[in-house]
Protein backbone atom coordinates (compact mmCIF):
# COMPACT_ATOMS: atom_id res chain seq x y z
CA UNK A 1 0.00 0.00 0.00
CA UNK A 2 1.23 3.66 -0.35
CA UNK A 3 1.30 6.05 2.00
CA UNK A 4 -0.93 9.50 1.93
CA UNK A 5 1.05 12.19 0.74
CA UNK A 6 0.80 15.83 2.34
CA UNK A 7 1.09 18.09 -0.52
CA UNK A 8 2.47 21.37 1.76
CA UNK A 9 0.91 24.30 -0.30
CA UNK A 10 0.72 28.77 0.58
CA UNK A 11 -2.71 29.40 0.42
CA UNK A 12 -3.14 32.13 -2.34
CA UNK A 13 -5.59 30.87 -4.95
CA UNK A 14 -2.63 30.41 -7.42
CA UNK A 15 -1.03 28.24 -4.95
CA UNK A 16 -4.08 26.32 -4.34
CA UNK A 17 -4.80 26.18 -7.86
CA UNK A 18 -1.17 24.62 -8.37
CA UNK A 19 -1.78 22.11 -5.34
CA UNK A 20 -4.81 20.68 -6.96
CA UNK A 21 -3.02 20.59 -10.10
CA UNK A 22 -0.32 18.02 -8.77
CA UNK A 23 -3.00 16.19 -6.24
CA UNK A 24 -4.57 15.46 -9.71
CA UNK A 25 -1.23 14.05 -10.98
CA UNK A 26 -0.78 11.99 -7.50
CA UNK A 27 -3.97 11.01 -7.81
CA UNK A 28 -4.13 9.92 -11.39
CA UNK A 29 -1.48 7.57 -10.53
CA UNK A 30 -2.99 5.81 -7.69
CA UNK A 31 -1.54 7.98 -4.79
CA UNK A 32 -3.82 9.22 -2.03
CA UNK A 33 -3.33 13.28 -1.35
CA UNK A 34 -4.54 15.46 1.59
CA UNK A 35 -3.29 19.38 1.13
CA UNK A 36 -2.16 21.49 4.01
CA UNK A 37 -2.48 24.99 3.53
CA UNK A 38 0.74 26.95 5.11
CA UNK A 39 0.98 30.72 5.67
CA UNK A 40 4.61 32.24 5.03
CA UNK A 41 6.32 35.40 5.51
CA UNK A 42 5.93 36.57 1.93
CA UNK A 43 2.04 36.27 2.51
CA UNK A 44 1.81 38.21 5.18
CA UNK A 45 4.17 40.93 4.74
CA UNK A 46 2.45 42.58 1.97
CA UNK A 47 3.64 46.48 1.90
CA UNK A 48 7.32 45.86 2.08
CA UNK A 49 9.10 45.12 -1.43
CA UNK A 50 9.77 41.35 -2.15
CA UNK A 51 13.05 42.35 -2.62
CA UNK A 52 13.69 44.90 0.57
CA UNK A 53 12.11 41.82 2.51
CA UNK A 54 15.19 39.85 1.91
CA UNK A 55 14.42 37.17 -1.36
CA UNK A 56 15.74 34.53 0.52
CA UNK A 57 12.99 31.93 1.55
CA UNK A 58 10.57 34.44 2.14
CA UNK A 59 7.61 32.28 0.37
CA UNK A 60 9.74 28.55 0.92
CA UNK A 61 10.86 29.06 4.94
CA UNK A 62 7.64 27.82 6.60
CA UNK A 63 6.94 24.91 4.14
CA UNK A 64 10.68 24.00 4.46
CA UNK A 65 9.94 23.55 8.46
CA UNK A 66 7.30 21.52 7.71
CA UNK A 67 8.54 19.03 5.31
CA UNK A 68 11.53 18.73 7.79
CA UNK A 69 9.60 17.61 10.76
CA UNK A 70 7.04 15.18 7.92
CA UNK A 71 4.15 17.41 8.62
CA UNK A 72 4.01 17.48 4.89
CA UNK A 73 5.65 14.91 2.18
CA UNK A 74 5.94 18.03 -0.65
CA UNK A 75 5.67 21.36 -1.05
CA UNK A 76 4.39 22.76 -4.12
CA UNK A 77 5.65 25.85 -5.91
CA UNK A 78 6.12 27.65 -8.56
CA UNK A 79 9.55 27.03 -9.95
CA UNK A 80 10.41 30.72 -10.38
CA UNK A 81 9.95 31.46 -6.99
CA UNK A 82 12.10 29.01 -5.81
CA UNK A 83 15.75 29.51 -4.93
CA UNK A 84 18.51 28.47 -7.30
CA UNK A 85 20.68 27.00 -4.08
CA UNK A 86 17.92 25.22 -1.48
CA UNK A 87 19.19 25.46 2.03
CA UNK A 88 20.90 21.90 3.06
CA UNK A 89 18.41 18.44 3.37
CA UNK A 90 16.06 20.00 0.81
CA UNK A 91 15.63 18.80 -2.85
CA UNK A 92 13.22 19.35 -5.88
CA UNK A 93 12.46 15.88 -7.30
CA UNK A 94 9.98 16.98 -10.23
CA UNK A 95 9.04 20.06 -12.46
CA UNK A 96 5.41 19.91 -14.12
CA UNK A 97 5.04 20.49 -17.63
CA UNK A 98 5.55 23.95 -18.77
CA UNK A 99 2.78 26.40 -19.45
CA UNK A 100 3.39 28.97 -21.91
CA UNK A 101 6.24 31.10 -20.76
CA UNK A 102 5.23 34.75 -21.92
CA UNK A 103 4.74 37.69 -19.57
CA UNK A 104 1.49 39.41 -20.94
CA UNK A 105 0.17 42.57 -20.14
CA UNK A 106 -3.41 42.36 -18.84
CA UNK A 107 -5.74 44.88 -17.92
CA UNK A 108 -9.81 45.76 -17.92
CA UNK A 109 -9.40 48.63 -20.39
CA UNK A 110 -8.72 47.87 -24.24
CA UNK A 111 -7.15 50.28 -25.93
CA UNK A 112 -3.69 49.63 -24.01
CA UNK A 113 -0.63 49.62 -26.23
CA UNK A 114 3.44 49.12 -24.67
CA UNK A 115 5.15 50.34 -28.02
CA UNK A 116 2.90 53.82 -29.05
CA UNK A 117 4.65 56.55 -27.07
CA UNK A 118 1.86 58.99 -27.61
CA UNK A 119 0.09 57.23 -25.26
CA UNK A 120 0.42 57.91 -21.83
CA UNK A 121 0.71 54.48 -19.76
CA UNK A 122 1.25 53.40 -16.53
CA UNK A 123 1.52 49.39 -15.76
CA UNK A 124 1.55 48.03 -12.27
CA UNK A 125 4.78 45.15 -11.71
CA UNK A 126 6.92 44.49 -8.54
CA UNK A 127 8.91 42.13 -10.62
CA UNK A 128 12.82 43.78 -11.18
CA UNK A 129 13.56 42.28 -14.57
CA UNK A 130 9.99 43.88 -15.95
CA UNK A 131 10.78 47.07 -14.62
CA UNK A 132 13.93 47.04 -16.16
CA UNK A 133 13.17 45.47 -18.99
CA UNK A 134 10.16 48.27 -19.80
CA UNK A 135 12.91 50.80 -18.76
CA UNK A 136 15.20 49.49 -21.42
CA UNK A 137 12.67 49.06 -24.62
CA UNK A 138 10.19 51.11 -23.94
CA UNK A 139 11.15 54.20 -21.33
CA UNK A 140 7.91 56.19 -21.63
CA UNK A 141 5.99 53.69 -19.86
CA UNK A 142 5.74 54.02 -16.34
CA UNK A 143 5.72 51.95 -13.87
CA UNK A 144 4.26 51.42 -10.15
CA UNK A 145 5.14 48.51 -7.67
CA UNK A 146 1.89 46.36 -6.77
CA UNK A 147 2.03 43.56 -4.39
CA UNK A 148 -0.38 41.18 -3.33
CA UNK A 149 -1.75 38.02 -4.90
CA UNK A 150 -3.64 38.48 -8.53
CA UNK A 151 -6.38 39.50 -7.43
CA UNK A 152 -5.40 41.61 -5.16
CA UNK A 153 -3.17 43.12 -7.84
CA UNK A 154 -6.26 43.68 -10.10
CA UNK A 155 -8.51 44.90 -7.68
CA UNK A 156 -5.60 47.59 -7.10
CA UNK A 157 -5.81 48.53 -10.98
CA UNK A 158 -9.45 48.53 -11.25
CA UNK A 159 -9.27 51.31 -7.85
CA UNK A 160 -7.29 53.43 -10.59
CA UNK A 161 -3.25 52.78 -9.07
CA UNK A 162 -2.37 51.85 -12.67
CA UNK A 163 -3.56 51.08 -16.22
CA UNK A 164 -2.68 47.45 -16.69
CA UNK A 165 -0.77 44.74 -14.66
CA UNK A 166 2.53 43.34 -16.49
CA UNK A 167 2.18 39.83 -15.20
CA UNK A 168 3.10 35.65 -16.27
CA UNK A 169 0.63 34.63 -19.07
CA UNK A 170 0.59 31.44 -16.31
CA UNK A 171 -0.33 32.85 -13.32
CA UNK A 172 -3.06 34.86 -15.22
CA UNK A 173 -4.46 31.65 -17.42
CA UNK A 174 -4.54 29.70 -14.49
CA UNK A 175 -6.94 32.09 -12.76
CA UNK A 176 -8.63 32.18 -15.52
CA UNK A 177 -8.26 35.86 -16.41
CA UNK A 178 -7.76 35.01 -20.29
CA UNK A 179 -10.26 37.80 -21.36
CA UNK A 180 -8.00 40.59 -19.33
CA UNK A 181 -4.90 39.74 -21.77
CA UNK A 182 -4.54 42.30 -23.89
CA UNK A 183 -0.55 41.71 -25.43
CA UNK A 184 1.63 38.65 -25.00
CA UNK A 185 4.70 39.66 -25.04
CA UNK A 186 7.77 38.84 -27.26
CA UNK A 187 10.48 36.52 -25.28
CA UNK A 188 13.22 37.99 -27.08
CA UNK A 189 12.30 41.36 -25.38
CA UNK A 190 10.78 39.95 -21.86
CA UNK A 191 12.87 36.81 -21.68
CA UNK A 192 10.98 35.22 -18.66
CA UNK A 193 12.33 34.69 -15.26
CA UNK A 194 13.93 30.93 -14.56
CA UNK A 195 11.38 28.44 -14.75
CA UNK A 196 8.72 30.58 -15.45
CA UNK A 197 5.18 28.26 -16.09
CA UNK A 198 6.35 25.32 -14.17
CA UNK A 199 5.55 23.82 -10.82
CA UNK A 200 8.03 22.93 -8.68
CA UNK A 201 7.97 19.72 -6.05
CA UNK A 202 10.04 20.00 -3.10
CA UNK A 203 11.36 17.80 -0.50
CA UNK A 204 13.42 16.62 2.55
CA UNK A 205 16.35 14.91 1.48
CA UNK A 206 14.95 12.38 4.25
CA UNK A 207 11.86 11.22 2.10
CA UNK A 208 11.36 7.51 1.64
CA UNK A 209 12.72 6.29 -1.74
CA UNK A 210 9.50 4.28 -2.80
CA UNK A 211 7.73 7.40 -2.02
CA UNK A 212 10.06 9.81 -3.84
CA UNK A 213 10.13 7.94 -6.93
CA UNK A 214 5.78 7.63 -7.10
CA UNK A 215 5.71 11.41 -6.96
CA UNK A 216 8.61 11.43 -9.41
CA UNK A 217 6.87 8.79 -12.20
CA UNK A 218 3.33 10.83 -11.48
CA UNK A 219 4.64 14.33 -11.58
CA UNK A 220 7.88 15.12 -13.05
CA UNK A 221 7.65 15.88 -17.24
CA UNK A 222 11.35 15.27 -18.27
CA UNK A 223 11.75 17.64 -20.74
CA UNK A 224 11.00 20.48 -18.27
CA UNK A 225 13.11 19.59 -15.92
CA UNK A 226 15.94 19.45 -18.33
CA UNK A 227 15.06 22.94 -19.22
CA UNK A 228 14.70 24.33 -16.44
CA UNK A 229 17.87 22.88 -14.86
CA UNK A 230 19.75 24.52 -17.49
CA UNK A 231 18.24 28.03 -16.62
CA UNK A 232 18.60 27.59 -12.44
CA UNK A 233 22.33 26.95 -13.12
CA UNK A 234 22.50 29.96 -14.65
CA UNK A 235 20.80 31.59 -12.09
CA UNK A 236 22.73 29.38 -9.10
CA UNK A 237 26.36 30.79 -10.56
CA UNK A 238 25.26 34.97 -10.18
CA UNK A 239 23.70 34.14 -7.16
CA UNK A 240 20.39 35.58 -7.90
CA UNK A 241 16.43 35.11 -6.61
CA UNK A 242 13.49 36.27 -8.36
CA UNK A 243 14.37 39.51 -7.26
CA UNK A 244 17.40 40.09 -9.13
CA UNK A 245 16.60 41.32 -13.32
CA UNK A 246 18.10 37.96 -14.91
CA UNK A 247 16.30 36.09 -17.09
CA UNK A 248 16.80 32.66 -19.20
CA UNK A 249 14.67 30.54 -21.32
CA UNK A 250 15.76 27.22 -22.52
CA UNK A 251 14.33 25.20 -25.38
CA UNK A 252 14.76 22.13 -25.84
CA UNK A 253 15.31 20.20 -30.28
CA UNK A 254 15.87 16.51 -30.04
CA UNK A 255 18.69 16.45 -27.66
CA UNK A 256 19.84 19.99 -27.97
CA UNK A 257 18.90 22.60 -25.64
CA UNK A 258 19.53 26.20 -26.72
CA UNK A 259 19.68 28.53 -23.31
CA UNK A 260 18.75 32.44 -24.36
CA UNK A 261 19.39 34.47 -21.32
CA UNK A 262 21.08 37.82 -19.66
CA UNK A 263 21.14 40.66 -17.44
CA UNK A 264 19.86 44.21 -17.27
CA UNK A 265 20.77 46.97 -15.27
CA UNK A 266 18.43 48.46 -12.77
CA UNK A 267 17.58 51.18 -14.81
CA UNK A 268 17.41 49.43 -18.28
CA UNK A 269 20.51 51.11 -19.34
CA UNK A 270 22.64 47.97 -20.26
CA UNK A 271 21.12 44.69 -21.26
CA UNK A 272 22.99 41.45 -21.95
CA UNK A 273 21.26 38.75 -23.83
CA UNK A 274 22.88 36.00 -25.50
CA UNK A 275 22.48 32.29 -26.45
CA UNK A 276 23.87 28.87 -25.75
CA UNK A 277 23.70 25.52 -26.57
CA UNK A 278 24.47 21.97 -25.61
CA UNK A 279 23.79 18.47 -25.19
CA UNK A 280 20.43 18.22 -22.66
CA UNK A 281 22.81 15.46 -20.94
CA UNK A 282 24.06 18.01 -19.24
CA UNK A 283 21.99 20.89 -18.43
CA UNK A 284 23.72 22.22 -15.70
CA UNK A 285 26.50 22.82 -18.22
CA UNK A 286 25.01 24.67 -20.57
CA UNK A 287 23.60 27.37 -17.67
CA UNK A 288 26.92 27.27 -16.66
CA UNK A 289 28.77 28.48 -19.78
CA UNK A 290 25.99 30.98 -20.64
CA UNK A 291 26.70 32.85 -16.93
CA UNK A 292 30.58 32.49 -17.89
CA UNK A 293 29.28 34.30 -21.47
CA UNK A 294 27.51 36.90 -19.94
CA UNK A 295 29.81 37.65 -17.26
CA UNK A 296 32.70 38.37 -19.90
CA UNK A 297 30.28 40.39 -21.87
CA UNK A 298 30.13 42.91 -18.88
CA UNK A 299 27.25 41.03 -16.93
CA UNK A 300 29.24 40.84 -13.77
CA UNK A 301 29.83 44.82 -13.12
CA UNK A 302 25.67 44.76 -13.78
CA UNK A 303 25.21 41.90 -10.92
CA UNK A 304 27.26 44.07 -8.72
CA UNK A 305 26.09 46.96 -9.34
CA UNK A 306 22.27 45.88 -8.71
CA UNK A 307 23.49 43.94 -5.52
CA UNK A 308 24.60 46.70 -4.13
CA UNK A 309 21.69 48.79 -5.16
CA UNK A 310 19.57 46.52 -3.93
CA UNK A 311 21.18 45.57 -0.67
CA UNK A 312 21.25 49.29 0.22
N1 LIG B 1 6.43 36.14 -8.50
C1 LIG B 1 5.07 35.73 -8.33
C2 LIG B 1 4.69 34.65 -9.27
N2 LIG B 1 5.19 33.40 -9.16
C3 LIG B 1 4.67 32.64 -10.17
C4 LIG B 1 3.81 33.44 -10.92
C5 LIG B 1 3.06 33.03 -12.10
C6 LIG B 1 3.06 31.58 -12.45
C7 LIG B 1 4.37 31.06 -12.97
O1 LIG B 1 5.19 31.80 -13.53
O2 LIG B 1 4.58 29.85 -12.84
C8 LIG B 1 3.81 34.71 -10.35
C9 LIG B 1 3.03 35.88 -10.79
C10 LIG B 1 3.64 36.65 -11.92
O3 LIG B 1 4.85 36.70 -12.09
O4 LIG B 1 2.87 37.24 -12.69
Amino acid sequence: MSKLIKIGTRGSKLALWQAYYVEELLQKNGLETEIVIIDTKGDQVLDVSISKIGSKGVFTQELEDQLSDGRIDIAVHSAKDMQSNLPEGFEIIAFTERETENDVIASSKKDISISDPSKPLVLGTSSTRRVATLKHFYPHVKTVEVRGNLQTRIRKMEEGLCDALLLAYAGVHRMGYDDMIVEKLKLEEFTPAVGQGSVAIEVSKNLNPETRNQIIAACNHPETEKKLRAERAYLRVLEGGCSIPVFALAKMDNEEISLKGGIVSLDGQKRISIEVKGSSEEPEAIGEKLAEEVFALGGKEILDQIKSTLNK
